[in-house]
């Protein structure tokens, strides 16, 4: 299997009548992750949606090698559906989560829930399930750990830290600290207004 690679050379990006970054590159081999950071507002979640190819950048250029999951705030799985007939949707086209997963997400006991009932960190958990069947091997996650609990941080981060173990690559924009050893870290500036492109 050839080695996932993600990167970006010279990404700038505009929303409206604002350049939020320019001049941004990045490099992400097999085995490595990258948290990134900045206050509100600047540009984290566009730039994961940038990696993930959908958004265009406003000038640069993404290379990315290897098969891709995005977890962002859509939960894509049907609200009507019980939360096992929800994943099930997906298991037939990505690959199935396996029951192991399932439990380490505390999520075997929610299966029989239409998903609508799900609490925020139920719902985050689900997200998870989905694109851990996904079996990519780059991720790209936007803030993973909102709503989760303590525990459940924790495992976000084991899950995390042996994706990457395993060769894989992470993109992970968070407001709250990750505990990955070794991770690296991209910080995105405040705004500027007037920057130039
Ligand atoms: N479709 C759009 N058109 C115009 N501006 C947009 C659009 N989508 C987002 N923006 C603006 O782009 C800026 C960056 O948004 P983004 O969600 O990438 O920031 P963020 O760093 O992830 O923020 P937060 O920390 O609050 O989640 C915001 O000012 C937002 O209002």
């Amino acid at each position: 299997m050839e080695a996932p690679r993600l990167a970006a050379r010279d990404l700038a990006c505009r929303r409206g009548e604002r350049l939020l970054f320019r001049a941004l590159s990045l490099n992400l081999d097999a085995g490595t992750a990258c948290h990134v950071t900045g206050s509100n507002g600047t540009g984290k979640s566009s730039l994961i949606r940038i990696m993930a190819g959908l958004l265009r950048p406003y000038a640069g250029v993404v290379e990315r090698a290897g098969s891709t999951a995005l977890l962002d705030q859509s939960l894509a799985l049907d609200e009507h559906l019980p939360l096992g007939r929800a994943l099930a949707f997906w298991a037939g086209m990505d690959g199935a989560v396996s029951g192991d997963d399932l439990a380490r997400l505390g999520l075997t006991d929610l299966l029989d829930v239409p998903v609508r009932y799900l609490s925020t960190g139920q719902r985050k958990r689900a997200a998870l399930a989905r694109m851990i069947g996904q079996d990519a091997r780059i991720w790209l996650l936007d803030e993973p750990l909102n709503g989760l609990d303590q525990d459940a941080v924790g495992m976000v981060e084991q899950l995390v830290e042996s994706h990457v173990a395993g060769g894989g690559i992470a993109l992970v924009a968070s407001h709250q600290p990750i505990g990955i050893p070794g991770m690296d870290v991209l910080h995105l500036p405040d705004y500027a207004p007037g920057i130039a492109a």
